[in-house]
């Protein structure tokens, strides 16, 4: 479905965030591997976190989705998952599919995971090498994407892992993977990604230099996991960038999930010079929250480089928007791994940026953007590519026009942020 995005007068008004789609899906897993009952509170509704709990029921885990979001998971422990009778269908889910493929990997069972058309393109590649040095056996569409038939008659073998790129998603797999050997898996980070499993599973951190080495076995306790999950801050950041970018903005956004390997966009925007302030700085279980408040700000230009990408991979769209808005050129590099979200997000950035009539380039990893606080972007109809947080770039940045525009697609925000357009309209009326 297409929506039309009016030119906002004002952006004013609190909004209740959707809880965060990364701690959601490990909440759900960890639960399910955890003996016992878990309750877990302001569990996601967006849809990819619900591909997750559609998954492990099929592995035999009982989940009860009880009122005001909150779930309560019947925990089967490492060992009391079942083989499905159906595929794993992991929908749109990129982080389901990796965790997935380790917990599978680890438990010995046997599953086929399928996923839409754009999870079936994305490289899979990164967690069947690793897998497969653990034990599995992976079959693979051309070796590399789903759907993944994953099996294991050899022992489960650990694993000494540098991690050759920056990923959560891969990170998690193999430590999960590693969850069930009797001898340690150890996977060492150099460049830091999101820490939510490390922290929720509370598994063992070496620091040697600026190297982490994270270690996972049998012998690591799963946790209960009954905690309120925190407000998405890659929600967030959408409401962060149009508040700083529109003349007349104040947005409160309550109980927003702060983990620091999240919140490089929180850096870079008050680099930039966005009035932000936060407040009520907590812990929800093991995650840092507060509330942050954004107004109207005069942004600077600013350049991001590959050592603060991983912590705000998620958030670079919506930045880009924010650099479009500042006063010169800014600049993003070492983000190639752009290409390999739920579209080429680089690309998708670049068709948006010249239906909007912006100045810039796109380079093999990354773009190069010429701001103007005073730029009108063309209302144009906008290709979203079905992915979520194109389309959520791509509406933010409508608000700023002087015409309507549209986001072709922009119902795919149910992925992450169900509530987004009801949300968009609160706060321009
Ligand atoms: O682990 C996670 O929850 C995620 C990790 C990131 O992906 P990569 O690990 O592939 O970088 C991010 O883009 C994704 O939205 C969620
Ligand atoms: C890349 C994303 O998610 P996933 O990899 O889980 O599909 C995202 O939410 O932007």
């Amino acid at each position: 479905m297409d929506y039309k995005v009016q030119p906002a007068t004002s952006l004013q008004g609190t909004l209740q965030l959707p809880a965060d789609k990364s701690i959601s899906h490990r909440a759900a897993m960890f639960a399910a591997l955890h003996e016992g009952t878990s309750v877990i509170t302001n569990f996601s509704e967006a849809a990819d976190p619900h591909s997750t709990l559609d998954c492990l029921r099929r592995l035999g885990v009982e989940i009860e989705e009880q009122s005001g979001h909150t779930i309560k998971v019947e925990g089967v422990g490492r060992d009391g998952m079942k083989t499905p009778s159906t595929d794993l269908d992991c929908g749109n889910s990129g982080t389901t599919m990796r965790l997935l493929s380790g917990i599978i990997t680890g438990s010995g069972l046997s599953a086929r995971l399928t996923g839409d058309e754009s999870l079936s393109n994305r490289t899979m590649r990164r967690i069947i090498e690793p897998l497969r040095r653990m034990g599995a056996h992976i079959d693979a569409r051309e070796d590399d994407f789903a759907p993944l038939s994953i099996s294991r008659s050899a022992a489960l073998k650990p694993l000494h892992f540098p991690l050759p790129i920056a990923s959560a998603q891969l990170k998690s797999c193999v430590l999960l993977a590693g969850l069930f050997g009797e001898k340690p898996t150890e996977v060492v980070e150099t460049l830091p990604s999101r820490d939510h499993t490390e922290r929720l599973l509370s598994l063992s951190i070496v620091k040697e230099g600026e190297k982490k080495i994270i270690r996972s076995s049998r012998q690591d306790p799963v946790p209960q996991q009954s905690y309120r999950v925190p407000n998405d801050f890659s929600a967030a950041a959408f409401w962060l960038v149009a508040g700083a970018i529109h003349p007349d903005a104040s947005i409160r956004l309550p109980k927003v999930g702060l983990n620091p390997s999240r919140t490089g966009a929180l850096e870079i925007l008050k680099q930039m010079g966005t009035d932000i302030e936060i407040t009520n700085n907590h812990n929800a279980g093991a995650e840092p929250v507060a509330d942050i408040r954004v107004k109207s700000s005069r942004l600077r230009p600013v350049t991001i480089t590959e050592e603060i990408v991983p912590n705000c991979i998620d958030e670079i769209p919506i930045l880009a928007i924010a650099m479009l808005f500042a006063d010169g050129v800014s600049k993003v590099s070492g983000a190639e791994e752009l290409r390999h979200k739920e579209t080429d997000r680089l690309h998708a950035l670049a068709e948006m940026l010249s239906a909007a009539g912006a100045e810039f380039e796109e380079y093999a990893d990354g773009l190069k953007i010429a701001g103007d606080p005073d730029f009108i972007p063309d209302g144009a109809a906008f290709k979203s590519f079905h992915d979520h947080r194109i389309a959520m770039a791509a509406a933010v940045m409508g608000l700023m026009g002087e015409e309507p525009s549209t986001v072709l697609d922009g119902d795919s925000t149910a992925i992450s942020y169900p509530n987004f357009w009801t949300d968009l309209s609160m706060l321009t009326n």
